[in-house]
């Protein structure tokens, strides 16, 4: 639900109030938007919460600065040290500033990642927020408030203000108290504290989830042990894939060794006290368990799950393990750390930017739990993919996986357990299943499975995620995902629908060290044609208007001048475009060849292979099927004519389809990624909302105004009046049904939609060369901010230019003796 905001003043007394309202100070619309960051639930806790800060009465706000620089700290006294220390800590709201520049940036990083939630990372400054869910996703990777606290007092440039450590103590106290776990398939709320649980059980939510007729058991707390993730830098296969002779690995076993051994040492420790522990258990319903869990979240005792893996002797355990080559990388060990740190399996979300390696992530979960796995992804395409990269880097008899799709295989495993990899909607689906679906349907019902991994899990719906977790009964679930980012502002639900963020790669970071390739990105502003733009700002409906922003034979143009242009230079292209009657008008024009979802699967694999393989086909243009688990690494140049509005996730989504470059180590290599956008149209709203996500990842975008040379390109498209005419007079007769952005079966990537609430869109634009850009010289960029947009924005809509403008164009048109 969409916060709401005040228009009173600033609530008294109580700071966090301040802080939840949002009305501390006199506030812009950037400003207003820091509180999308922080959930509803979230405010209400700090509203509990009891700030006693003092606010010195001279801290002045400055409604004319951009955000951060708005509140005046100076009342902070600052560490005599304090130019070695990279954080300013903003008493107030809990936000975090992080010099990048700073000597102890690697450290204070590695440290607010784990406790604080990243807005912004861009190159110098890095922003974050302490929120009641980043504080209890440290607590659940094994920090204590002592930890935070001091580590925060470490690196902070001044003294950390009381309603910090107050908040941080508050926050964290009640955390990790009480755990969901699933005992032969049945769901049960278990902690050590008798008290807690009975606290539970007076709750009137959490009692009418009870099964009363079973009994609160009291038991002895299960013992934990150190745990090696195979694959990683502990495991033996790491090792022995990393080739060392034998004197080296004796120098690093004895260091691996200890440190394995300290872990052992610490977990035994540990364990001796929970020996003398108890726990006490009453189970409940399995379909009130998100009930439960978001009613425990909002009584401040939030749920975790872990799964004690190694001593569940009720589940078969499954033959699987990393291959001896395979090595993952570090900050895919760091994750699975976070996952795995305490000896038992944790719930959670991992993080990590597209082509940066999510699969082989769940892959070594799913070879460290060896118990059965289910895998559900958004659809059949990147189910087939799952399958392959569970053969490429795992060790598994073929028979022990399988796919559940339509028309895929009709028997489960041939032994106990095994890997089940199928679709979200296919789990899902209430009726009309065939009698093979419908036993496979029974056979993943009626039994436990001991991690459930969710691809690209910020777009599954709640509903359909309630329906997944009711029938698919598992002691962990894990979820994967480049982007936290939901259109519709649900995100939030993952916390309690799967468990905290455990994990968050940097993209940058990722990006310097060649994991991931280096994108140029740039925005290319088509001008309208005058006769689209009369029909343009004619047309009554955004479907009209959408088809001629995207057909405008101007851009159509660019999109030619580009191709030729990173063709000639060897790079192989993908042009993605939302709209089928684009992408199959371009793709003909041009001769190149396209997918859409109405392509068979055969057809895709052809032509897929023929652009990964064939010299003479540089160029593909897919429709929004392309957008996800489309694993191309040949591609290196992007353009987009048209996307699904102001979507995030789908720029974040598309640019990963070139993030995984292979030549990204090639010396110098740099990938484009190119938005081609026509000028003065809604779409430059849409494209500049799309982009803030990138914008906060550290990527900037160039503006294109110009491509010199275009009007001389031999064979340009669109060249005359008569052929643009035609062009207009075709799109014209077009339905408004052809607006619309493709329709795939079982798609669950369609959250955004004009008008619904989304993120400010600050972007960062630059004036440039194209020699900057790719080693050219024929391409103008113009400087552009924010601000100039929404100047643009407003003329477009009504200013008295562009009321002349028209009333010019319809007089022009009416004189155009052929038009029509
Ligand atoms: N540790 C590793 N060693 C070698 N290759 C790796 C490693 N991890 C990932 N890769 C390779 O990186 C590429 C991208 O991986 P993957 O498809 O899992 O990315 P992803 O994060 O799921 O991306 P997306 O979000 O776009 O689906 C793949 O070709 C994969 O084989």
């Amino acid at each position: 639900m969409a916060p709401k905001r005040k228009a009173t003043g600033p609530p008294k007394g109580n700071p966090a109030k301040r802080i939840a309202s949002g009305v501390n100070t006199p506030r812009s619309d950037v400003q207003s938007n820091d509180d999308e960051y922080m959930e509803e639930g979230d405010k209400r806790f700090m509203e509990k919460l009891s700030f006693k800060t003092y606010v010195d009465p001279q801290a002045v706000a400055r409604p004319h600065l951009p955000g951060v620089f708005r509140h005046d700290f100076s009342y902070l006294a600052l560490k005599p040290d304090h130019a070695d220390r990279p954080l300013w800590v903003d008493p107030d709201r809990g936000r975090i500033i992080m010099e990048s520049f700073s000597s102890r940036f690697k450290e204070a990083e590695s440290f607010l990642i784990n406790i604080a939630e990243p807005q912004s990372r861009v190159s110098l400054i890095h922003e974050y927020t302490l929120t009641p869910h980043s504080l209890f996703a440290a607590v659940s990777v094994g920090l204590t408030t002592d930890d935070i606290i001091s580590n925060l007092e470490s690196l902070s440039k001044t003294p950390l203000a009381k309603s910090v450590v107050d908040f941080i103590t508050t926050s964290t106290k009640s955390f990790g108290k009480v755990r969901l776990v699933l005992k032969h398939t049945k769901y049960w709320i278990e902690s050590n504290d008798a008290e807690v649980l009975q606290t539970l059980l007076r709750d009137s939510v959490i009692s009418q989830a009870r099964i009363t007729s079973t009994e609160i058991v009291t038991e002895a707390a299960p013992k934990m042990g150190a745990l090696v993730i195979s694959g990683t830098s502990m495991a033996a296969g790491a090792k022995q894939a990393m080739g060392k002779a034998k004197e080296e690995e004796e120098d690093i076993v004895p260091d691996a060794n200890k440190e394995a051994d300290a872990i052992k040492n610490q977990l035994l420790d540990e364990d001796e006290d929970e020996q003398a522990d108890q726990v006490h258990s009453f189970e409940i319903a399995p379909e009130s368990v998100q009930e439960v869990s978001k009613r425990c979240k909002a009584i401040d005792l939030p749920l975790t799950e872990e799964y004690d893996f190694r001593n569940d002797y009720a589940n078969a355990n499954l033959k699987i393990d990393l291959k001896p080559g395979t090595q993952i990388r570090y900050y895919q060990e760091k994750a699975l750390h976070k996952m795995f740190g305490n000896g038992r399996a944790r719930s959670g979300i991992i993080v990590l930017p597209c082509g940066a390696g999510k699969t082989l992530v769940g892959i070594t979960a799913a070879c460290t739990v060896q118990k059965g796995i289910v895998v559900l992804a958004t659809s059949t395409m990147s189910v087939i993919q799952w399958k392959s990269e569970f053969m490429k880097w795992a060790n598994i008899a073929p028979e022990d996986i399988t796919t559940f799709i339509s028309g895929g295989q009709k028997e489960p495993f041939r032994g106990n357990t095994g890997v089940m990899i199928s679709t979200y909607n296919m789990i899902a689906q209430a009726k009309g299943r065939s009698h093979h679906s419908q036993k496979m349907m029974d056979f993943i019902e009626n039994r436990e499975w001991g991690l459930m991994i969710l691809d690209e899990v910020h777009v599954v719906p709640a509903k359909m995620f309630q329906k997944v977790t009711y029938k698919v009964k598992s002691h962990t679930k894990l979820g994967l995902t480049a982007t936290l980012l939901r259109e519709d502002d649900k995100i939030q639900e993952l916390n309690f629908l799967i468990g905290p963020k455990l994990f968050e790669a940097n993209w940058q970071e990722l990006s310097e060290q060649g994991h991931i390739a280096k994108v140029q990105c740039a925005e290319v502003w088509c001008p309208m044609t005058s006769e689209f733009y009369s029909e343009y700002l004619k047309a009554k409906t955004t479907g009209r208007r959408n088809l001629l922003f995207t057909l405008n034979p101007r851009k159509f143009q660019a999109c030619q001048y580009l191709i030729k242009y990173h063709e000639a230079r060897g790079d192989r292209i993908i042009v993605f475009s939302d709209n089928v009657v684009a992408l199959q008008h371009y793709a003909r024009k041009m001769d190149r060849p396209f997918i859409f979802g109405e392509t068979g699967q055969e057809e895709r694999q052809r032509l897929l292979e023929n652009f990964q393989y064939n010299e003479a086909t540089p160029t593909i243009f897919l429709s929004k099927i392309g957008d996800t688990s489309l694993d191309l690494p040949e591609a290196t140049c992007l353009i987009q004519i048209s996307s699904h509005y102001g979507s995030r996730r789908q720029e974040a989504q598309r640019l990963g389809r070139i993030l995984r470059a292979k030549r990204r180590n090639d010396e110098g290599f740099n990938a484009f990624f190119y938005s081609l956008v026509s000028k003065d149209t809604a779409e430059m709203y849409y494209s500049s909302k799309r982009q803030a996500f990138l914008v906060d990842q550290g990527y900037s975008f160039k503006v294109i105004t110009h491509l010199s040379g275009i009007q001389d390109m031999p064979g340009l498209a669109f060249s005359t009046p008569a052929e643009r005419r035609e062009l207009l007079a075709a799109v014209l007769l077009l339905n408004e049904s052809h607006a619309e952005t493709e329709k795939i079966e079982g798609d669950l990537f369609s959250a955004a939609r004009p008008g619904a609430r989304k993120k400010a869109g600050g972007v960062k634009r630059t004036a440039n060369t194209l020699a900057d850009l790719s080693g050219g010289q024929n391409m103008a960029y113009a400087e552009y901010d924010r601000k100039k947009k929404a100047e643009v924005g407003k003329k477009t809509k009504g200013g008295a230019f562009m009321k002349k403008l028209k009333r010019e164009q319809e007089r022009k048109r009416a004189n155009a003796a052929d038009f029509n």
